[in-house]
């Protein structure tokens, strides 16, 4: 699908800029919940999945920017929540994990499916997809697996044959996720459209405009959600990319420029 609405935020247009957006989060900061996906959007992609970097000030910008919207920031990513705890230690964003079906309460407990024998038997024969396919990368994520296949793209189409094999084997319960040189099993209890409903159902988020960032598949359903509530949705990536996002941004250093500019601007 291709997206013919989305429009370039970080040029002029008539109805919205980017520096418009800034100016409300700026002034009316109690209006807004900005949800934030992390790979290829906080963070630039790399080659593995622990290879990524989190850039010096990232995670200050984050907590300033937090306060300033009453603690009505999350992070809604693919990654484990345990794993994205990590990247932003010591603090502690809400984080909804493996792609919204694990989410942490305001109480500090998590909610997430507990993975079913079937799907743990087949996890670990996945865990040897290596040996078959150098180059291929399982990543373990506990309630869910994700194979890697960006370091050998040519092997694509084996590791989609293999992925469909192994779902069928877990069956119920489960799904298969695309996303950028990777497929996953992960459970099909929630996805990210979910996540943001449930936290824009609960303080600090509740009442406001959700503001979603995001470039992937899994981002699509957060973008739905939003573009049902009347909120802003920006994908990041180039203007051929198909999404249902009303506006763009085109890589994640220009995510980190808006944070940066928001939390500079409510200095003064
Ligand atoms: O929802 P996200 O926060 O964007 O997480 C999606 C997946 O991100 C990671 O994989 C992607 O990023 C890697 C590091 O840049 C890259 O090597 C890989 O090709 C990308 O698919 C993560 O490893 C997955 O678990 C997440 O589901």
């Amino acid at each position: 699908m291709t997206n013919a609405q989305t429009t370039e935020i970080s040029e002029p247009s008539p109805r919205e800029t980017i520096a418009n957006l800034i100016a409300s989060i700026v002034s009316e900061p109690e209006r807004y919940a900005l949800f934030f996906d992390i790979d290829g959007t906080l963070l630039d992609l790399a080659e593995t999945p622990d290879a990524i970097k989190v850039p010096e000030g990232l995670t200050d910008d984050l907590i300033a920017l937090s306060a300033h919207l009453n603690g009505a920031l999350a992070l809604v990513t693919g990654r484990a929540l345990s794993y994205a705890d990590t990247l932003f230690s010591p603090h502690r964003f809400p984080i909804a994990g493996l792609h919204g079906t694990e989410r942490r309460l305001l109480d500090g407990n998590i909610i997430r499916a507990e993975p079913t024998a079937e799907f743990l038997e087949v996890k670990q024969r996945l865990a040897t997809l290596p040996e078959s396919f150098p180059g291929v990368l399982v990543e373990d994520k506990g309630a869910a697996v994700a194979v890697h296949f960006r370091q050998v793209p040519e092997l694509a189409n084996h590791v989609g044959e293999a992925m469909r094999v192994a779902i069928a084997k877990v069956g119920a319960g489960y799904t298969l996720q695309h996303g950028k040189m990777v497929l996953e099993i992960r459970p099909d209890n929630a996805d990210k459209g979910g996540a943001l409903e449930a936290y824009l159902a609960e303080p600090p988020f509740a009442g406001r405009i959700p503001i979603a960032f995001g470039d992937d598949v899994t981002d699509e359903a957060m973008f739905k959600l939003v573009n049902a509530k009347g909120g802003k949705s920006i994908h990041i990536g180039a203007p051929t990319d198909s999404t249902i996002a009303r506006k763009r941004l085109s890589r994640p250093q220009a995510v980190r420029d808006m944070i940066a500019s928001i939390v500079r601007k409510r200095l003064y």
